[in-house]
């Protein structure tokens, strides 16, 4: 079946809206249940910031009658709206399916895919019965493996989108029906595949937008090895092509990659039929797949999935669904069934944010006064006992990331480094390293500083909402502690996908992200399966209008759109 197909609007591929204006700030909260299919108040899809914002004007006066009010978020905008979606059925299952045994995986897959959970996830690791028997499947992870095992085995062309929260485990979501449909296929024809086991062939791709998110996936998918006989490779910018032919001669069951460097299979001279190297794929997913059909990317990913000739599976996945995603699906891949979860386009649910506002006394519109005073209280707060503390902080403009770390450093006393696009392959590896770990016990780290403390000695950030946990004791000179204990990272929207920071407790938004997939995914680096999590966000005098309903959002649990 060609993949292929005419533009048609497909009714599947649709979601819902959730427009609210909400009060000043909040952060925590009690959680509401989600209610379902509640009606949506919708805004017609390009209307300009002036109409949203009359509408939503217009909405206010009503507020105590209406609760379902516009809600305008900066420049904001740019997912899927405008339409309800059903979730009952998804609410049904996930509330049935409470163990991975009540899924349809073969045991050697599930008992692989438990322990590899049981050993990766944080979670896990805090908690003291840490064992792969305590592993249940995330609602994502139920849906998915439920929906797309039904059909596993049919050699008919599927194509399915997993789009769920932020650090909801969709890695898995994709993961366990890839490697079920792997170890399927070797029981089914044993002598075929023991046969093509020295091979130059590929069995199954994984396509991901960055080098770090290869490193990523390839980290989890590799200990398949072990555990199931599955052979892994990456393929990223490290990699050498004679790398890349040692591995692909003995078969590779699950390449991880990038569309660019899988397009560049055609143009090694060593590879005589790339082609025939692709002609045993049959399962291909597309993880952070609304950044790979974006228009920068649609081109490349496109020809990338255009040369592989025999797809059975085809998987998008994704935590966002911006519009221009929905119609490039709609356009390309029309029969795609969607697999989402009731929190999409929520943040997540052990989420604190808290809104500063800079322009307010003292800061006086210093957003850096700000950032610094929120870092010392990060630091000095009794949060992570034990714990070294991470910080990541998003700005919108990577030429402001050096300004940044030099004025943190050099005049407030932190220890900041900074991250972009400018910076090399290796460089970036580096860097993100302490961050993409688990947090080091305090009694681990060897102290990286010697420089005494700062001489700030004002904790609390005045003039705003924030009780950032009771302050350590100040030393006996009545300093404060050393803020050097905090690391941070400054970077832009270059790491605010997929990545996992491993327990990360807290991330800044320095200028206020310009749309909802921006938030979403900057937010998400943080509060992942359930973890708790704080986010600070700061506005100006420009921008706090944008963000006050923010927090409301946050705490009644509402759809961002
Ligand atoms: N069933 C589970 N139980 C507990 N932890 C899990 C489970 N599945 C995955 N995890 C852990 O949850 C964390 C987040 O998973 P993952 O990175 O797959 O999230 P994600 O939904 O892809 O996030 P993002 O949208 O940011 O890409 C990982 O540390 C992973 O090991």
């Amino acid at each position: 079946m060609s993949l292929f197909f005419k533009p048609v609007i497909s009714p599947q591929w649709s979601f819902p809206v959730l427009l609210k204006i909400g009060v000043r700030s909040y952060a925590g909260g009690p959680r509401t249940k989600h209610k379902g299919n509640s009606p949506l108040a919708s805004v017609p899809t390009g209307s300009s910031n002036k109409n949203r914002k009359q509408k939503a004007k217009g909405k206010k006066g009503n507020k105590k009658n209406d609760p379902d009010q516009a809600f305008n978020f900066g420049e904001y905008g740019g997912l899927k709206k405008d339409v309800e979606m059903n979730m009952d059925s998804t609410n049904k299952l996930i509330q049935k399916i409470s163990n991975f045994d009540q899924l349809l995986i073969l045991p050697p897959v599930r008992d692989a895919v438990k322990e590899i959970i049981s050993k990766e996830s944080l979670k896990l690791q805090d908690s003291r019965k840490k064992t792969s028997e305590n592993i249940i499947p995330s609602p994502i992870q139920t849906v998915a493996i439920k929906r797309i095992s039904k059909n596993l085995m049919d050699p008919k062309l599927q194509i399915h989108a997993i789009a769920a929260e932020t650090g909801s485990g969709k890695t898995m979501a994709y993961l366990i029906p890839l490697i079920d449909y792997l170890k399927r296929q070797e029981l089914e024809t044993p002598e075929l595949w023991e046969t093509l086991r020295k091979n130059v062939l590929i069995r199954s791709i994984i396509l991901v937008p960055t080098h770090e998110l290869v490193d990523q996936v390839y980290e989890t998918v590799s200990k398949t090895k072990t555990l199931l006989g599955l052979n892994s490779f990456k393929w990223d910018k490290a990699t050498s092509y004679r790398d890349l032919l040692e591995n692909i001669k003995n078969r590779i069951d699950i390449l991880v990659t990038t569309p660019g460097k899988l397009l560049n299979l055609f143009s090694i001279r060593m590879i005589t039929r790339p082609d025939k190297v692709l002609s045993k794929v049959g399962f291909v997913v597309l993880d952070e797949a609304d950044t790979l059909l974006d228009r920068s990317w649609l081109e490349e990913t496109h020809s990338a999935i255009k040369r592989i000739p025999n797809i059975n599976h085809l998987i998008f996945c994704s935590a966002t669904i911006p519009q221009e995603f929905n119609k490039t699906m709609q356009r390309l891949f029309p029969t795609v069934v969607p697999i989402m979860t009731p929190r999409l386009h929520k943040l997540p649910f052990a989420l604190d944010f808290k809104v500063i506002n800079s322009a307010l006394s003292p800061f006086k519109g210093s957003k850096i006064k700000a950032l610094a005073q929120t870092l010392y209280a990060i630091s000095n707060d009794d949060t992570e006992p034990g714990f070294e503390k991470r910080c990541i902080i998003f700005v919108n403009e990577k030429k402001n990331v050096p300004e940044i770390v030099n004025l943190l450093n050099k005049k407030f006393g932190h220890n900041a480094i900074g991250l972009t696009g400018e910076d090399t392959f290796e460089e970036r590896s580096e860097k993100i390293m302490p961050f993409l770990s688990p947090p080091r016990p305090l009694s681990e780290v060897v102290a990286q500083s010697t420089s005494p403390p700062t001489s700030l000695k004002k904790f609390e950030i005045p003039d705003s909402n924030i009780v950032i946990g009771k302050l350590k004791n100040t030393n006996s000179n009545g300093t404060a502690p050393s803020n050097k204990s905090l690391h941070v990272l400054v970077t832009t929207d270059l790491m605010a996908r997929g990545l996992n920071f491993k327990g990360v407790r807290n991330v800044v938004l320095y200028d206020v992200p310009k749309t909802s997939i921006d938030l979403i995914h900057r937010v998400g680096r943080t509060a992942r399966m359930k973890q708790g999590g704080r986010v600070f966000m700061l506005t100006d005098s420009k921008t706090k209008s944008w963000a006050k309903a923010l927090p409301k959002i946050i705490k009644k649990h509402q759809r961002l759109s």
